[in-house]
């Protein structure tokens, strides 16, 4: 393929995901303005529509979303299948899993897809949020590393601007958060688990951790900080260095995850460590928490921008796009050989 229509690909992929955000920001209101119940049915399935599939005029847009709402409030939010979103309407906890073929990596389009999911779990009162995988043996590969091997740089700075979003409302919400870590979570998909308050791993032939070195990359200030608050200062240099990988037992060990269990008693303990959370007063438990997380929160806060520029200057180096051409490339050599 070209590059020039390489770039109109990314063009309108990335017009297509600023729609769909504001697609969802409309539909909240209109979800909101029709008074419906939140959890009006037990386990009622909200799958999240965050691809518009086609620009539409605005007009025909908002007759779609008028229409996409009234059946939300009855059940489903649309098509799109990379999030499984339940709400169990008696405790208000939500159940998110990802399904997104084949490792569950971090696109432009997933991680919009994730903050919009957020927010609207969020704003209709959930109390708790668990976050899992539908994907066997991967909770996540982390970031979609074809997002940043050769790319587009507007994709690419939206792209980071994304993550951003995500790890920030991931990592100060005001929900309880829970990761059922049912398979490998390296990188990006170790700091998603670690926004959680609590991380249930599943026992096995699993690791989990930030292994960006590896790849000839380096976790930015936000990753590590957050590593850092996670396992404490001396293991989080250790690991960073090394990119280490844990096992699951390695990881309880440090600290990186709280329990391991095995793979099938995840969700019981999930759930009854929910349920153990749910009794404490949610603002003071939230305000505990932010106490402790918004000075790392913060930190990004007030430098996201130049965050972003440097990001896009470290990736698109040339040693560093050679790094990552041969990591995607014995990535896909092993998967071959299997
Ligand atoms: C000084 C200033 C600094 C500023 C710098 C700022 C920022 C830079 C830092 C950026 C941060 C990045 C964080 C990340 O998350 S990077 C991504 C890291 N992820 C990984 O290393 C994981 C790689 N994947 C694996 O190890 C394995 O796939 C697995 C998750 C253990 C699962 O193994 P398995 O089930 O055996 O699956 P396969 O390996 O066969 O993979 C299937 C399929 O998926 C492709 N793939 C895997 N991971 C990714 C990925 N992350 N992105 C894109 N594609 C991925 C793999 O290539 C296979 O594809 P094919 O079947 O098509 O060959």
């Amino acid at each position: 393929m070209s590059m020039a229509s390489k770039s109109m690909l990314n063009a309108q992929a990335l017009a297509r995901s600023r729609l769909s955000y504001r697609c969802y920001n409309h539909l909240s209101k209109i979800h909101v303005g029709l008074g419906s119940t939140p959890y009006s049915t037990k386990n009622s399935k909200v799958t999240a529509s965050h691809q518009a599939h086609s620009l539409l005029s605005p007009c025909k847009l908002l007759s779609q979303q008028k229409a996409t709402a009234r059946k939300f409030s009855q059940r489903s939010l649309g098509q799109d299948n990379l999030l499984d979103v339940s709400v169990d309407s008696s405790s208000g906890v939500a159940t998110l899993k990802m399904q997104k073929p084949p490792v569950n990596s971090f696109s432009l389009e997933f991680l919009t897809s994730l903050c919009i999911n957020l927010d609207k779990l969020h704003s209709d009162g959930c109390r708790g949020l668990v976050i899992g995988s539908s994907l066997p043996k991967i909770f996540s590969a982390g970031l979609e590393i074809t997002e940043m091997y050769q790319p587009d740089e507007a994709r690419l700075r939206e792209f980071w601007r994304t993550l951003q979003e995500f790890w920030i409302k991931l990592y100060g919400s005001q929900m309880i958060t829970i990761a059922a870590i049912t398979g490998h979570s390296p990188a990006g998909g170790c700091l998603v688990s670690m926004c959680c308050d609590h991380r249930v791993m599943a026992d096995g032939k699993l690791t989990i951790g930030l292994n960006e070195t590896l790849l000839g990359i380096v976790a930015p200030r936000w990753f590590s900080d957050t590593l850092i608050n996670t396992v404490g200062h001396r293991e989080a240099e250790r690991a960073l260095q090394l990119g280490k990988l844990y096992s699951p037992q390695e990881a309880v060990a440090v600290g990186l995850v709280d329990q391991v269990v095995p793979l099938e008693s995840v969700a019981a303990t999930v759930e009854s460590t929910m349920a153990q959370w749910l009794k404490i007063p949610s603002h003071a438990r939230h305000l505990s928490k932010l106490q402790l997380r918004q000075p790392t929160l913060d930190r990004l806060l007030h430098t996201r921008q130049e965050d972003i520029d440097n990001f896009v200057s470290f990736i698109t180096k040339e040693s560093i796009q050679k790094s990552l051409g041969m990591y995607l490339a014995a990535l896909k050599q092993r998967s071959k050989a299997k």
